[in-house]
């Protein structure tokens, strides 16, 4: 059986006594590639940071690699991509310095920094073509480039799961092809990754899984869905699962609101 990046089972997370996760079972093995879904406010970026431990859970428990977060050590394995870039205090960092932070959990207190760590922010860089704005000081650039930016901080790592919520939000269509080569490559090479999306666009081909959250509860694990238009394409044969689905209905209205 292969490892599991990620196992929560029954967890809950409560906000000011209001329940945001409502008993969340959820195992992602090695090399899955999964999309969490659902409309705004179901719970998704709650799920990521409980499956991270950056949220406690008030009921059930959770593992990343079999072990409690609060016992893991072996933070260089997952490489996170949060929704947002918070570079805090207001301290002026360039993009290579954001970038190389990524290194960070790889590094021992005794070694400074190495050959393979600059090789391996280079090429996060170059992974995101921002090698041209290396030096900038990362608030001098666009929202889409900062996702950018997060995104190559997380290649840096060079971890064996990648947790990315809403990658692709805010970005063109151009870089979402990169970041969809990119992740290409990596799932490839047998890394796992679980991603937050609204839309999968041309990520989609390589999600192997989807999980729909509604109203902080899974009600779908499976195939993921397929983009509505595709469908009506004339030549469309309905092979696959969700012609089930669509009886089921449980993907009903994952781009948005439940309908
Ligand atoms: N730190 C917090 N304190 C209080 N409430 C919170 C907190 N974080 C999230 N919530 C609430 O939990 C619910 C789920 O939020 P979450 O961000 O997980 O949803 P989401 O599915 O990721 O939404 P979106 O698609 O808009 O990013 C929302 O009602 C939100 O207001």
């Amino acid at each position: 059986m292969s490892e599991s990046a990620f196992s929560m089972t029954g967890g809950r997370v409560s906000f000011d006594g209001k329940p945001v996760l409502q008993g969340i079972d959820l195992t992602v093995s090695s090399g899955e590639v999964v999309a969490l879904l659902g409309a705004n406010g179901s719970g998704k970026s709650t799920l990521v940071r409980a499956l991270l431990g950056l949220t406690p859970l008030s009921g059930g428990r959770t593992l990343l690699y079999g072990v409690p977060p609060a016992k893991f050590r072996d933070w260089w394995r997952i490489g996170y991509v949060p929704q947002r870039l918070q570079v805090g205090g207001g301290v002026p960092a360039t993009v290579r310095e954001v970038v190389a932070s990524g290194r960070i959990a790889r590094q021992s207190r005794l070694r400074r920094t190495s050959t393979t760590d600059r090789s391996a922010v280079a090429q996060a860089l170059e992974a995101v073509r921002l090698t041209g704005r290396a030096n900038d000081p990362v608030q001098s650039l666009s929202g889409g480039q900062q996702q950018r930016v997060l995104i190559a901080r997380a290649l840096a790592g060079e971890p064996d799961t990648y947790v990315m919520d809403e990658p692709t939000a805010g970005v063109d269509a151009e870089t979402q092809q990169l970041l969809a080569d990119t992740l290409s490559g990596l799932v490839l090479s047998g890394k796992t990754v679980v991603l937050v999306a609204h839309e999968l666009g041309p990520l989609e081909p390589i999600i192997t899984r989807g999980v729909l959250i509604r109203e902080g509860r899974v009600v779908h694990d499976g195939p993921p869905p397929r983009p509505e238009g595709e469908c009506a394409r004339p030549g469309h044969d309905h092979q696959h699962a969700h012609a089930v689905e669509s009886v089921a209905g449980p993907l009903t209205g994952w781009q948005g609101e439940p309908r």
